[in-house]
């Protein structure tokens, strides 16, 4: 898959990478590690790491360490005050001057360079990463993020007490637990917001679908999966996401920890190993099937993304039937530095089959570019329902998450699934 070591150091700086996704010095909180690839002189975009509860939604997120892991777990301070999971068995877009990305055979000449110029320092971790390590016992009630205080209890509601002090566990993740009522107030989507959603929603399906050319063979599809699909594709994210396999906090041999949650379907990617496998080695666990569905909807976007190049006299994109999705799942302060998908097979990257990305829930300030320099990146913004496809020509592409906007998920979508703030991203690949 990626050729991301995601996650890189700092947002002023840039981590590193050995070009076998090296993790970051310990310590260090990196977004996302390409490969070989960071992000580099990032300033702009970081995620504030705002924790305070939504006024208009009352949601929770669960969840509960069980497996053995190698590296600490981390406590996600949004995922707070839920049921327990069952057990897990051991086991606005730019396109001038856009020019294609070299081919892998570049790569490692890029990656040494690449390399060499960054530095590994991250300052901000600390206050920019949502994901902290599972206090102990002594350390709970500590100040967690932003100012927040994590009270005690409530993180003791995420792990058994007799859990907390193991560097030994996996937690998983729950992204749409089911609301308790904490006495808070609920105050439902207004008939105004739940109208506009469904106008909107009629509109796009009625002029058809908004599509962007941002770069030979670079396709954004705005709002193309329908609110439907989109629920769907929460709740079949949800299910599986709760099972064996599912969503866990991944980290690199470090004990440096990605923003974000992951679970990948068909195959495993390590972000420890930059490599693809049939078993996740964390905890044993086989990856689940990607869903038929699934497979459906990325035939019909690749298809429709194809109809509009050859419309505009563009050259179409090679098409693939995924054997990957990796599933990220992207809280408040989720992000994710630039970065090439390149681990994917060599026949795969060669022939530019495409990753086809699915945008769910609050917008994503994407960025994407020729280099692996955050200065030089364009910006757009990925919504809820938009997919975005980069093969061919642009398959090498530096691509990464710089923030998520909060409160911008359709209601609609929130209310329907309890889904947690934040942004669900599914990419798939063939490998
Ligand atoms: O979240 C996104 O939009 C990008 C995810 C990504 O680049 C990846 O999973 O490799
Ligand atoms: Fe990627």
């Amino acid at each position: 898959m990626r050729g991301y070591s995601r996650g890189q150091g700092n947002r002023s700086a840039a981590g590193k990478s050995d070009g076998r996704r090296k993790p970051m010095n310990a310590g260090h909180q990196p977004e996302w590690r390409p490969k070989t690839k960071i992000a580099t002189g990032e300033s702009s975009g970081i995620a504030s790491s705002n924790q305070k509860a939504d006024s208009s939604l009352t949601v929770e997120c669960t969840s509960e360490k069980t497996t053995s892991f190698t590296t600490k777990p981390d406590l996600d301070p949004l995922l707070q005050n839920q049921p327990p999971l069952p057990p897990v068995k051991n086991s606005s877009s730019s396109t001038d001057n856009f020019k294609p990305m070299p081919d892998s055979s570049q790569k490692a000449d890029n990656d040494s360079k690449q390399s060499k110029s960054v530095s590994t320092v991250d300052n901000n971790s600390k206050n920019s990463n949502h994901m902290y390590p599972i206090p102990t016992k002594s350390e709970q009630g500590m100040e967690l993020q932003d100012g927040i205080s994590e009270k005690g209890k409530q993180i003791g509601d995420i792990s058994k007490p007799e859990d907390t002090n193991h560097a030994s566990s996996i937690t998983r993740f729950d992204i749409c637990p089911k609301k308790v009522n904490t006495g808070g107030i609920k105050l439902k989507t207004s008939l105004l917001v739940t109208n506009r959603e469904k106008r909107n929603q009629m509109k796009r399906a009625a002029e058809g679908p908004n599509i962007d050319i941002l770069g030979p063979g670079m396709v954004l599809m705005k709002g193309y999966i329908s609110l439907d699909d989109q629920v769907k594709i929460v709740k079949t994210c949800r299910e599986l996401g709760i099972g064996d396999g599912g969503f866990y906090q991944p980290g690199y041999r470090d004990g440096a920890k990605l923003h974000l949650k992951m679970m990948c379907l068909g195959k495993n990617w390590d972000p420890q190993s930059s490599e693809y496998s049939e078993i996740r080695s964390i905890d044993n666990s086989k990856p689940p099937k990607i869903p038929d569905s699934f497979h459906g909807m990325v035939k019909r976007a690749m298809q429709d993304s194809n109809l509009h190049i050859q419309k505009n006299k563009g050259k179409i994109i090679p098409s693939m039937v995924p054997d990957i999705c990796v599933v990220n799942f992207y809280t408040k302060s989720g992000k994710l530095g630039l970065h090439q998908d390149i681990d994917e097979s060599r026949e795969s990257l060669d022939r530019g089959l495409p990753v086809v990305s699915f945008s769910i829930g609050d917008t994503a300030e994407f960025l994407y570019g020729n280099e692996r320099d955050i200065e030089k990146a364009r910006k757009v913004n990925l919504e809820s329902g938009d997919v975005l496809i980069f093969g061919g020509e642009s398959r090498h592409i530096f691509h990464g998450v710089s923030s998520i906007v909060l409160d911008t998920a359709p209601r609609m979508l929130l209310e329907a699934t309890d889904m947690c703030p934040g942004r669900l991203n599914l990419t798939f690949r063939q490998y």
